[in-house]
């Protein structure tokens, strides 16, 4: 399948110069979001994912129905002052911004093979602080997903040692 043709660019968006890759337009196309959720799925099974760590918000749409074919379970990555109980923290910079990201302590299990999904890697800031998190926790990284990579900004760069699926590439 071309998944790119379901994906909308919306340019100057949310500021100007940003040019905004719009996935709702996979997620409401059914054939697309199986798709696209199905070769994730492929990932984990190859690398022995044993739970789905995803980041707030565009993380939990991917990740819980990879998580759910897999039947595994997702632990959610979320922003500051959302969890209820102790979390651990990292802050990180996005493409258009900064932020704090928080996970609970008991989320991952030390030894746990972890693979993260999110929709989509940028600077990497998400991912490197995602993994940061997971490790704090003693997981694994067993490998990080997305559905699109923006290979100008070389977020690649930050997650380097691990094994990486990207299904679209700008
Ligand atoms: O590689 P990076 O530069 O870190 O950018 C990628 C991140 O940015 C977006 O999330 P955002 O923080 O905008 O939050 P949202 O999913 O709640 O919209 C996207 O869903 C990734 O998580
Ligand atoms: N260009 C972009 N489009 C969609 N989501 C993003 N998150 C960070 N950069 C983004």
């Amino acid at each position: 399948m071309d998944l790119k043709q379901y994906v909308t660019t919306v340019e100057n968006w949310p500021k100007e110069g940003i040019s905004f890759k719009d996935i709702t337009t996979i997620m409401d196309n059914g054939p697309a979001f199986k798709y696209a959720a199905d070769e994730i799925v492929k990932f984990a099974k190859e690398v022995g994912a044993e739970i789905i760590v995803g980041p707030e918000a565009r993380g939990f749409i991917i990740g819980c129905p990879v998580a759910y074919a897999l039947e595994i379970g997702f632990a959610p990555v979320r922003k500051e002052g959302k969890l209820p109980r102790d979390v651990v923290r990292v802050e990180y910079g996005l493409e258009y911004g900064t932020d704090v990201l928080t996970m609970h302590k008991d989320a991952v299990k030390p030894g746990q093979k972890v693979l993260i999904v999110d929709d989509l890697l940028a600077t990497g800031g998400t991912v490197d602080a995602t993994i940061q998190l997971v490790e704090k926790l003693g997981g694994v990284v067993s490998g990080c997903a997305f559905i699109i990579e923006l290979e100008e900004l070389h977020g690649r760069d930050k997650i380097g040692k691990y094994p990486i699926k990207t299904l679209i590439t700008y």
